[in-house]
């Protein structure tokens, strides 16, 4: 007797646990994973592509903090003064922040490649779909709910617009310190050229969700060594913890599946 409640228990135990039949199959493990390669010759080039329209108000910049995974600037997304439109985008979509992923050294970073070209680190502007959701973290769970603008970092010259941001970087050297930050308007870090490609894809931290319209563009921006050196001065781990340095905080690269990766240009 005893047997058979025990293998019917584990009968049904074994049916509850199977994720196929748990939820929608869009969790993470699904079919639309970030970051990805983009291999420039599979793109498709898509002729009526808008140009990406970015219009940000520098005074919605509220403040910079340290969450133990990135260094993330805010942005007050109460109203529509910082918005990214046009692209492969329907309406518009506010700033919530930006963050960057960078590596231990200057050979490896970025989370996106570009025909397996790795880059030193990438910068990602995350925007929620406002005409459809009401918060942020509403948008972060549904199917077209973010739009995050990627920007390649190279090695090059000093950028003078980072280093407001780079000079105040030692503030929140520990996880979860929050500084005070304003007037930064962050276009002033995207590339002169608007070439991009987009495809479909996903948070590259947890939750990992499969709501992003991602938006990489084509032309990197130039940093130089001392400044990705600041980036590294950061720890992962909070005060009084033995100090990490936040380095490596890149997702590999995922399976491209069945998607395609639109171009903006020839
Ligand atoms: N690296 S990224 O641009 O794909 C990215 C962007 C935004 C979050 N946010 C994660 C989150 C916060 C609250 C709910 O969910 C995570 C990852
Ligand atoms: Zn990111």
């Amino acid at each position: 007797r005893a047997c058979n409640i025990s293998a019917c228990s584990y009968k049904l135990r074994n049916v509850e646990l199977h994720p196929l039949w748990k939820g929608p199959l869009d969790i993470p493990g699904g079919s639309r994973q970030s970051p990805i390669n983009i291999r420039v010759r599979d793109s498709v080039f898509h002729p009526n592509l808008a140009p990406i329209s970015t219009q940000y108000d520098p005074n919605t910049c509220i403040h910079i903090w340290n969450n133990g995974y990135s260094f993330l600037v805010e942005y007050d997304d109460c109203t529509d003064k910082s918005v990214v439109s046009g692209g492969p985008l329907e309406n518009p979509y506010r700033l919530k922040q930006f963050h960057f992923h960078w590596g231990a050294n200057n050979d490896w970073g970025s989370e996106h490649t570009v025909d397996s070209k790795v880059f030193p680190a990438e910068l990602h502007l995350v925007h929620w779909n406002c005409s459809k959701y009401q918060t942020f973290e509403e948008a972060v769970m549904e199917e077209n709910g973010l739009a995050v603008i990627g920007i390649f970092l190279k090695l090059g010259r000093h950028n003078q617009k980072l280093q407001k941001l780079v000079d105040i970087l030692p503030s929140v050297r520990y996880k979860d310190s929050l500084t005070e930050f304003n007037y930064f308007d962050p276009s002033c870090l995207l590339p002169t050229c608007s070439d991009y490609w987009t495809y479909s894809g996903s948070l590259t931290t947890p939750p990992l969700t499969e709501s992003v319209t991602w938006i990489m563009m084509k032309r990197p921006i130039e940093v130089d060594h001392s400044q990705l050196a600041v980036f590294r001065s950061l720890l992962y781990t909070a005060v009084g913890e033995e100090e990490k340095n936040m380095v490596d905080n890149f997702r590999p690269l995922q399976p491209l599946m069945n998607r395609t990766v639109h171009s903006s240009f020839k």
